[in-house]
């Protein structure tokens, strides 16, 4: 079984008092969308740079199938948001440049760089140069440029965050869609509630001060889509807004008021 596992994970940033994160075990198999959610500060973004192998912890152990993280590496895709593409380029040479780092053979690369635009619903894109797209259009050309790498594990850092609501909430299922197709372990970042539950097999709530897990949910929502539901059903289901509520009093729980 493929796996990534964060193990016991502390983070100590050099000059900083006390730890940003102490003692966090998360693991990811393939066909997982695990999503981290939590107050401002509590360390997701620290826990997803660690899994990039962009942070060394100071204790605890960072494996991905079996082998320690020292740094970047092609089993694992980084999306973050406002994701820098070359603006110059267009979207298909922007995907096709990570298939070259891949080595994959040129007249191969815009045939393959046409699918994966196809995948993230940009087939007529691809002439286009990124600085004509708009903000979703870009973070797709983002998401295609990081599947190009055919990684085993997609790292997602607020990879929707800076797109206006409705772009986001059909972007959700373009990832949810992406996810089914690609059969990768998912790891993000997300503000997002109603996000973390249409997208993840398992939500992790991080408390900070320092950053620590308090609570885990397993949500079937996203099984759900991948099955057929409508997502328009799926959201209207009285237990999705259950969950929310759940969720919503787990990440403020304690929270001084
Ligand atoms: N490079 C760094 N150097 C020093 N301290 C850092 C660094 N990066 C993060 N921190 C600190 O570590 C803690 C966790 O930060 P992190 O960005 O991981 O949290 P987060 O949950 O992603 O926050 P947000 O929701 O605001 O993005 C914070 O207290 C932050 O100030």
């Amino acid at each position: 079984m493929l796996h990534l596992v964060l193990d016991k994970i502390s983070i100590h940033y050099d000059g900083q008092p006390a730890p940003a994160v102490e003692h966090v075990s998360i693991g990811v198999a393939k066909n997982d969308f695990v999503v981290l959610v939590g107050r401002s500060g509590c360390g997701k973004t620290s826990l997803l740079n660690v899994a990039a192998g962009l942070v060394i912890p100071a204790r605890g152990s960072a494996t991905v199938n079996g082998k320690p993280i020292t740094g970047p590496g092609s089993d694992r895709a980084v999306v973050f948001q406002n994701d820098a593409l070359f603006p110059w380029l267009t979207a298909r040479e922007n995907v096709a440049f990570a298939l070259r780092l891949r080595g994959v053979r040129p007249a191969e690369r815009a045939r393959r760089a046409d699918e994966l635009l196809a995948l993230v619903k940009l087939a007529e894109a691809g002439d286009k140069r990124i600085w004509e797209l708009s903000g979703g259009m870009r973070q797709r050309v983002g998401l295609a440029r990081a599947l190009a790498a055919e990684p085993e594990f997609l790292l997602l850092d607020e990879p929707l965050g800076a797109l206006d609501a409705l772009t986001r909430e059909r972007m959700q299922t373009t990832l949810l869609d992406l996810w089914t197709a690609s059969h990768a372990g998912v790891l993000m970042v997300t503000h997002g509630i109603e996000e973390a539950l249409v997208l993840a097999t398992r939500i992790v709530v991080l408390a900070p001060g320092p950053g620590r897990v308090v609570r885990t949910f397993e949500p079937s929502f996203s099984r759900r889509y991948a099955a057929g539901e409508p997502i328009r059903a799926i959201k209207a289901d009285p237990a999705f807004a259950a969950a929310r509520g759940e969720l919503t009093d787990a990440i403020f729980e304690g929270e001084a008021a």
